[in-house]
């Protein structure tokens, strides 16, 4: 037997000499060395199995993160505008340097996920004149483009606007619905995180979205088949699922994937369509779910007889502009027969069943 060491002259020794040396207390009972080695066996083979199981949690944890952040960075971004919030030096509008202390970009605490072509623009305009609010200009597409989210959180958070503590930072990118990948790197970004879903007739969003990809690939030069080639099978007279016009409007498909990792709470449902003829109602179901004041009113968004859609009057200066959605919203869609439609509105009966079944909500989309 061994007799017990000082700690000291433990160093240089080997690890399985170590742990007999520190488990020599327990030997003043135990009569043979082949008793205490086989402690020391299974004493060894328990650390390994730790070691083992703490290296694969911290692989699997790390493969959704994006490239570059642990998560303590995550949650030093989450902290980041405490930190900054006194020390920054911002740019205005107009590109004029001014000090504003009480200014700092955050991580967004809203998220307008989607649906393409169902008036997230819209949506995302106005509650940007909202004083609570404040949101990036542009789709940031982070979450759902490898190469962006590869750049990381901070990238991330530097597209954000300037805000105070006490406006919610939004972003809208409406691919995210359909990415199948975003919506588990957005929980782990802030499974808190509000999402906001503007959902249109899907048939209509269907043949907006076709419109949308006719008048890209004609400013291409290039032409195109008709909206009923694409979404009917000539051959067999079905729906082709598979169209992606018709894929996005099956919206239970995408829905069912974001309600596995955040609570139906966490997502407030806007209808798009009542956002085109009532945008002051809907707006004020968005409010409630923020929980910012109610703001909006008929002297702010006005229905402008020209354009054909609501409009905002943005105050400015003491003064008010003008501000109405540019060209590519509110296109004119091409005719589509009416047999097109009815097909649609058979095939989609049952996949809109299924939302609203799963949302606990219905929509008026006969
Ligand atoms: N106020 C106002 N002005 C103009 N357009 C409005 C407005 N409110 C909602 N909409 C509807 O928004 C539709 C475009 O949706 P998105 O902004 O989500 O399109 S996109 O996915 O970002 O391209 C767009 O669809 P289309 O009419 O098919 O072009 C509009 O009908």
């Amino acid at each position: 037997m061994e007799s017990l060491q000082p700690t000291s002259s433990l160093r240089g020794e080997s690890l399985s000499r170590r742990l007999h040396y520190l488990l020599a207390p327990c030997h003043f009972n135990i009569k043979t060395t082949r008793f205490s080695s086989a402690i020391l066996v299974i004493v060894v083979c328990t650390l390994c199995l730790i070691l083992f199981n703490l290296k694969s949690a911290i692989i699997s944890s790390s493969s959704i993160q994006p490239a570059g952040i642990s998560m303590s960075e995550i949650d030093a971004l989450r902290q980041e505008r405490s930190r900054t919030k006194d020390s920054k030096l911002h740019l205005n509008s107009s590109g004029e340097t001014l000090t504003a202390p009480h200014k700092s970009k955050t991580l967004p605490g809203v998220i307008i996920i989607g649906a393409r072509k169902a008036g997230t623009r819209a949506l995302l305009d106005y509650l940007n004149v909202h004083p609570q609010v404040m949101a990036a200009r542009q789709e940031i597409h982070f979450f759902s483009n490898e190469r962006n989210y590869g750049k990381g959180l901070r990238w991330y958070m530097n597209q954000m606007p300037f805000s105070t503590p006490d406006q919610l930072t939004m972003e809208k990118t409406p691919n995210y619905l359909v990415s199948s990948v975003t919506p588990a790197r957005v929980h782990r970004m802030n499974s808190s995180v509000l999402l906001l879903l503007t959902l249109r007739h899907p048939v209509t969003r269907a043949i907006s979205d076709y419109t949308q990809i006719l008048a890209n690939r004609d400013s291409k030069g290039l032409t195109s088949k008709d909206f009923a080639e694409l979404a009917i099978n000539s051959r067999t007279g079905e729906v082709t699922e598979n169209y992606r016009p018709v894929w996005v409007s099956t919206y239970h498909l995408h829905v069912a994937r974001w309600l596995q990792l955040f609570p139906l709470r966490q997502i407030h449902f806007v209808d798009g369509d009542r956002l085109i003829t009532e945008p002051l109602t809907e707006l004020r179901g968005v409010e409630n779910f923020l929980g910012v004041q109610p703001f909006f009113t008929s002297d702010i968004i006005y229905f402008n007889t020209t354009r054909g859609f609501h409009c905002m009057r943005v105050p400015v200066n003491g003064t008010y502009r003008d501000s109405c959605l540019g060209k590519s919203k509110g296109r004119k869609h091409p005719p589509v027969e009416e047999w097109v439609k009815t097909k649609l509105n058979e095939y989609f009966h049952k996949h809109n069943e299924r939302l609203f079944k799963l949302i606990g909500r219905r929509f008026d989309w006969t």
